[in-house]
């Protein structure tokens, strides 16, 4: 999969974006936002990109030994889009920052296109924009944007800076500095360096997390138009469901933790996906049901928390002989 943008892409317009229901029915011109798994299929197996083989995860701490992953598979495709959604604390963030080669796995297998990701990373084929954009206060955005050419000791392509200012909306703040943006214009300015060195990989950590809903929601339409233009292998951690959902052709849902993969969903739903696609019953059934999906563990969980509270009561009050 080229990560070059297919001339005939539009861009994705919040309004018009979503397309109608018979648009990827036989006969019509292929989406050239089709599911990668279709595309690939003809030129044979898909390739796995991301690939987390039987992963635990325990970060010992003192006396406690905390299982963030317990034999986590998951995989995903040359430009793939996939959300990982899971409560709180199931060990999303830990997903990604093994894959970014910044954590070992206690057992099991991490490899970034069949090899360990530090390969990438030593390579700079790995962008990563995380929460806290951690744009460099007293650099002009086009600076922020060109760090990781100075990073990687390799001479400033200024067209390129150029390129990714325009698309992430930002030529006009180019020797702006941080302070002076909005939080929504420097996560873009975030996205956009994570982008500079043309990395193969995506790995965004709740990008718009910080972000107020109207924000979001128009960063989640760029960010929609951005892949489909890069086609880069995406993936996203989020707390968002509608964001998961909008964005991706697979959403994986962890356990509570110890994390583990509770339930794939393949999103089949059209692009360009913008505001009117979140305004119709489809996008809402899928929406809805993975809510319900991650409720479901939450009662789970606080039932099972309950119990072990009543547990260590009861223990408490043996010890007292009561
Ligand atoms: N460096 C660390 N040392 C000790 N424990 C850690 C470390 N990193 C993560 N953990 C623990 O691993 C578990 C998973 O953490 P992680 O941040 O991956 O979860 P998450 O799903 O991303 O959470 P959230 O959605 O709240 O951001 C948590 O219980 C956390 O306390």
């Amino acid at each position: 999969m080229g990560k070059s943008a297919p001339a005939s892409i539009p861009p994705t317009d919040p309004d018009t974006g979503g397309g109608p229901a018979g648009s990827t029915e036989e006969g019509t011109a292929p989406d050239p936002d089709a599911d990668p798994r279709t595309e690939s299929a003809d030129a044979g197996s898909p390739r796995a990109a991301l690939e987390l083989s039987g992963v635990t995860k325990h970060f010992p701490l003192r006396r406690r030994n905390t299982v963030a992953l317990d034999g986590v598979d998951l995989t995903v495709e040359q430009g793939e889009f996939v959300s990982l959604l899971g409560p709180s604390g199931c060990g999303k963030s830990t997903v990604l920052r093994l894959l970014a080669g910044l954590e070992e796995p206690t057992t099991g297998r991490v490899r970034v296109h069949d090899r360990p990701p530090a390969a990438l990373v030593n390579d700079h084929r790995l962008g990563i924009a995380f929460q806290q954009h951690a744009l460099l206060p007293w650099a002009s955005i086009a600076d922020n944007v060109a760090l990781p050419f100075r990073v990687a000791g390799r001479p400033v392509d200024r067209a390129r800076v150029t390129e990714l200012l325009r698309l992430t909306g930002l030529e006009e703040f180019a020797e702006a500095r941080p302070r002076q943006l909005s939080g929504g214009m420097r996560q873009r300015a975030a996205i956009a360096r994570a982008l500079a060195l043309n990395p193969e990989v995506l790995l965004l950590d709740e990008p718009f997390g910080s972000l107020d809903a109207v924000t979001r929601r128009r960063l989640n339409f760029e960010l929609a138009r951005i892949w489909s233009e890069q086609r880069i292998t995406t993936l996203l951690v989020t707390h968002d469901v509608e964001e998961a959902v909008l964005l991706a052709n697979r959403v994986v849902v962890l356990t509570g933790r110890p994390g583990r993969v509770r339930h794939v969903e393949h999103i089949d739903l059209p692009r360009p996906r913008g505001g009117r696609l979140t305004r119709e019953p489809r996008f809402h059934e899928v929406v809805d049901r993975l809510t319900a999906l991650l409720d479901g563990d939450l009662a789970s969980r606080a039932g099972a928390d309950e119990g072990a509270t009543a547990q260590t009561g009861r223990r408490w009050l043996r010890r007292r002989g009561r």
